[in-house]
């Protein structure tokens, strides 16, 4: 995939986005996704630098957009900001997005109304139409965008449920294009997105895109019922597989499929960095500043109520309570990413955990000593890695997430085989990574005992277990995951786009959910 200098050609949509852009270079490989993969920052002395963004999703895509010549449509991050940067060779188109549709659009509608009702309704999702208004508003900018960026029968993949309109959208003004679409939160049971006002609009405007690919299995299974049920299309019937066996929707004369591809982490260039003689060094010292305590225990999240960060330290005060952890023997780090920090919900539950923090800390630590060291702020990559190479039990305990990738990292750093890895149930991740110490983080007494075991595990059981989760984490890397999904959609040559073959198209009227 390479971007074409000069665009002579022209689409025949009504636009004619070929002109639009003028002296900008096309290209046939495009991202589009809320979060440019760059932050924009201002230091103390008014320069402007622009930083790697934290977030599973810009981790996941940039070794990809690394190795291809593309362009990435995004916003910024920032209110009113249009500036375009070139990152090592990455076209960025910005969406600049003024205070307001900031406020609506995404701390609001995407954030406020949609990632609550994907998680299941952990707060209560807020309906308003005003947010709606200003999400098909930014959609259809980011659709423009998008249109103006790629070159004709270009690839262009959209990412996420900040951008579920944009595939109708952008097929509308480019039906040149081969569009596919990734969701990297759990998409909902039914029952829960029937809530949603406006869910015939997402379902339709998601079935704009040649591909819809989601985590798990379960999610393009809930998606074909609802393009049956609020579509009324046609769509295939039996179980999706996981990079295999799509479930297809008709949708008019275009075939739509559908399918769960796992996302996964560079597992390759993670393990390599947990190799350096700086990062296991820097372990050690951490381990040391930390006071040598038997066992190191480590969370590593964005700030955000999913991701049960209050479970895990419930958990420990509970078992340090009880005798059955004692203080003078483990140390607890939790590092804690600042995420939509003005989204009411996110206000409420980092003032509930920097609590549950200092009441730990108050009953069982010690002046030169605190249990749990608390960093509320993205820490650098390397330094990351030196945290999980110092972790005796990573600590993933989220009440429901897309995939989780910290506990892909975790695993992927740890070529000693040492380690233990405490994982929830109810992530994506738990699909694939099955060796791990399982809880559910609604049975508190259940994520004490999955602690405990990983805390006091029989050295060969651990490299056992740890042995089984690299074989998965190290085949399964995010160039598989973006392989198998860019292979589907036909943009790869390792994986041929063939007609498809077997469709067991249901009609409406005989699907027996109905
Ligand atoms: N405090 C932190 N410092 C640096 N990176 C972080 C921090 N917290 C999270 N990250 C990174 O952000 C990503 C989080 O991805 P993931 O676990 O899938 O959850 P999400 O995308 O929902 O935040 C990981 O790559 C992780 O390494
Ligand atoms: O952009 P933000 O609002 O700051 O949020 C950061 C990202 O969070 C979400 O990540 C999800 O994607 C990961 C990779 O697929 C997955 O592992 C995780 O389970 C998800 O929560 C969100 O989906 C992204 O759009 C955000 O950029």
């Amino acid at each position: 995939m390479s971007a074409t200098r000069s665009h002579t050609s022209r689409t025949p949509q009504q636009n004619d986005p070929a002109t639009a852009v003028s002296d900008r270079q096309r290209a046939d490989f495009v991202v589009v996704a809320n979060r440019l993969p760059v932050d924009k920052e201002t230091l103390p002395d008014g320069t402007i630098r622009w930083k790697r963004s934290p977030g599973g999703l810009v981790t996941a895509l940039e070794p990809i957009l690394r190795s291809h010549t593309g362009a990435w449509v995004g916003w910024s991050g920032v209110p009113d900001s249009a500036e375009d940067p070139e990152i090592d060779g990455l076209q960025i188109h910005a969406v600049p997005l003024s205070t307001s549709e900031i406020a609506e659009y995404y701390e609001g509608f995407s954030n406020a109304t949609l990632w609550p009702l994907y998680h299941d309704v952990l707060v209560k999702p807020e309906y308003h139409r005003e947010w709606w208004d200003t999400y098909v508003e930014v959609n259809r900018r980011f659709a423009e965008a998008a249109s103006e960026a790629a070159a004709e029968n270009a690839v262009v993949w959209v990412q996420d449920y900040q951008l579920q309109l944009v595939p109708k959208m952008l097929r509308m003004l480019r039906p040149d294009l081969r569009i596919g679409f990734f969701l990297h939160i759990p998409f909902p049971p039914v029952e829960l997105f029937m809530q949603l006002p406006w869910r015939t609009e997402i379902v339709e405007g998601l079935l704009g895109a040649d591909l819809i690919g989601f985590h798990l299995p379960g999610g393009a299974q809930n998606f074909l019922y609802l393009a049956r049920r609020l579509a009324g299309q046609a769509t295939s019937k039996g179980s999706v597989g996981v990079r295999a066996k799509f479930g297809v929707v008709q949708v008019g004369f275009r075939t739509v499929r559908v399918g769960a591809f796992p996302i996964s982490i560079d597992s390759g260039d993670m393990d390599g960095k947990s190799k350096s003689r700086t990062v296991r060094g820097r372990a050690e010292e951490l381990r040391a500043e930390l006071g040598n305590p038997r066992k190191i225990l480590l969370g590593v999240d964005r700030l955000d109520y999913t991701k049960g960060i209050d479970v895990r330290l419930r958990a420990l005060s509970e078992l340090l309570a009880e005798n059955r952890v004692d203080p003078d023997e483990v140390a607890m780090i939790q590092l804690a990413t600042p995420s939509r920090e003005r989204v009411d919900s996110y206000v409420q539950m980092r003032a509930d955990i920097e609590q549950l923090v200092g009441n730990i800390n108050g009953r069982y630590g010690s002046v030169s000593r605190p249990i749990v060291q608390y960093i509320h702020r993205p820490v650098p990559r390397d330094e990351l890695i030196s945290f999980y190479v110092a972790a005796d039990v990573m600590l993933v305990t989220p009440l429901r997430d897309g995939m989780n990738l910290v506990a892909k990292e975790y695993v992927a750093c740890r070529s000693d085989l040492g380690g233990a890895l405490v994982l929830s149930e109810f992530t994506g991740a738990a699909a694939e990574l099955r060796s791990a110490y399982i809880a559910n983080p609604y049975d508190l007494e259940g994520v004490k005992d999955a602690i405990l075991s990983a805390v006091e595990q029989d050295p060969d059981e651990g490299r056992r277990r740890m042995r089984s989760l690299r074989r998965q984490v190290l085949a399964h890397d995010v160039s598989r995951w973006a392989k198998s999904f860019l292979g589907a959609l036909g943009a790869d040559t390792e994986v041929s786009y063939g007609p498809n073959r077997g469709l067991d198209l249901v009609p409406d009227s005989e699907d027996p959910q109905d």
